[in-house]
């Protein structure tokens, strides 16, 4: 282990090579995750201020993948088939306590089967992550299966035999994240590498979570092994994003919480979470555009023309300065 080279996403510089395209609009950043096919390989946070309801139709609608959160139990079953009803694909999101049992069961019974599933717990390596995956896998196996949250090998590799389709990746590093300080453990701070080691033993595709703080992070989550990215700081503070608008001095923001944090759990227990407040950033989509964009141009300097060609490139350490002083 302490040899494992340890940097983060700020200390990483890609390579470029000779562009093969006329245009940056002929780059493909299309992904397929399980039986579909999406727009491109980010997925918006599955937390109560990133995504609700409007917000999930609106991706589905337009070709994105979603991740519902699970923080309205009730309304998941609903959910399912008010999505189903239109033709559009529902993926939500379940913990690990003994009534979610009797929710899978539910599914099953109302004929709700959602194509994804996101088993969405703090500490995902262990028994009851376990239990849960084959426990979907043996009453609704149709559904993709996606746990998590793990930050080493033996976790990705136990999780995938337990029959999980893919997981997800990071412990620690989000923005609202306050595990690394509150219990001195996690993947904050070099959450980049975790995904490098992560990746080299997994067989199935990675979810890397949380640390992502510019788009060109998503190339290098790509590059490092991640089939798809979860954001939540950059996808904070739209229009359509869940979630009080606060005026301050003049200027318009919006509030970020943490689902381990007291805002989301009503109690000060266990807090693992804080809330911030992040600048008024206007629409959804011209957020996704940009995104998709800035990756399209990602694509043209490894030199390819789809994702496949980020996977490749060359790297280099340029230990906490990219930034040069500057800021974006
Ligand atoms: N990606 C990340 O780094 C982190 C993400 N989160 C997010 O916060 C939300 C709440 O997470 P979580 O608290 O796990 O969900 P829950 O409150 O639903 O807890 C899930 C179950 O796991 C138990 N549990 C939770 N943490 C641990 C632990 N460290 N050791 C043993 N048992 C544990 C809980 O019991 P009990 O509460 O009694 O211990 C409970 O039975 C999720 O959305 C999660 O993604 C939270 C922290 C880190
Ligand atoms: N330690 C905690 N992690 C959390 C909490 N709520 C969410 N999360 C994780 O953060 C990412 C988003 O990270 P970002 O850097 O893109 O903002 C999210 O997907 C979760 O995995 C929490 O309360 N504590």
């Amino acid at each position: 282990m302490n040899n494992l080279p340890v940097f983060d996403y700020e200390d990483i510089q890609l390579v470029p090579n000779k562009c093969i395209i006329n245009s940056r609009s002929e780059a493909d950043t299309s992904v397929k995750l399980g039986e579909h096919t999406f727009k491109m390989p980010v997925v918006p946070a599955n937390m109560q201020t990133i995504i609700d309801e409007d917000v999930a139709e609106y991706l589905a609608k337009n070709g994105y993948f979603y991740v519902m959160h699970r923080f309205d139990e009730a309304a998941r079953i609903p959910f399912v088939k008010k999505m189903q009803a239109q033709d559009l694909i529902a993926s939500i999101s379940v913990g690990v306590k003994d009534y979610e049992y009797a929710f899978i069961d539910a599914l099953k019974a109302e004929n709700a089967v959602p194509e994804f599933i996101t088993i969405d717990i703090a500490h995902g390596h262990s028994d009851s992550v376990i239990r849960m995956i084959q426990y979907i896998k043996e009453v609704i196996p149709e559904t993709f299966v996606i746990a998590g949250n793990v930050g080493t090998p033996e976790a990705v590799r136990e999780l995938e035999n337990a029959g999980a389709d893919a997981t997800k990746v990071g412990i620690g590093p989000g923005k609202v994240c306050i595990t690394k300080v509150k219990t001195g453990f996690g993947t904050g701070g070099w959450q980049l590498a975790a995904l490098r080691w992560c990746a080299k033993a997994a067989r199935k595709p990675i979810i890397a979570d949380g640390g992502i703080r510019t788009h060109g992070d998503i190339a290098k989550s790509i590059r490092f092994g991640a089939s798809f990215v979860m954001i939540g700081s950059l996808f904070a503070g739209h229009e359509e994003s869940p979630g009080q608008t606060i005026t301050k001095d003049g200027e318009l923001f919006k509030e970020y919480f943490g689902s381990a944090s007291e805002y989301q759990k009503g109690e000060k227990k266990n807090v693992e979470g804080k809330k911030i407040l992040v600048p008024h950033k206007g629409a959804l989509q011209d957020t996704l555009t940009e995104m998709q964009q800035d990756l399209q141009s990602s694509i043209s300097y490894a030199g390819g023309r789809d994702l496949e060609s980020l996977t490749k490139v060359d790297y280099v350490i340029v230990k906490n300065s990219i930034w040069n002083g500057d800021s974006i």
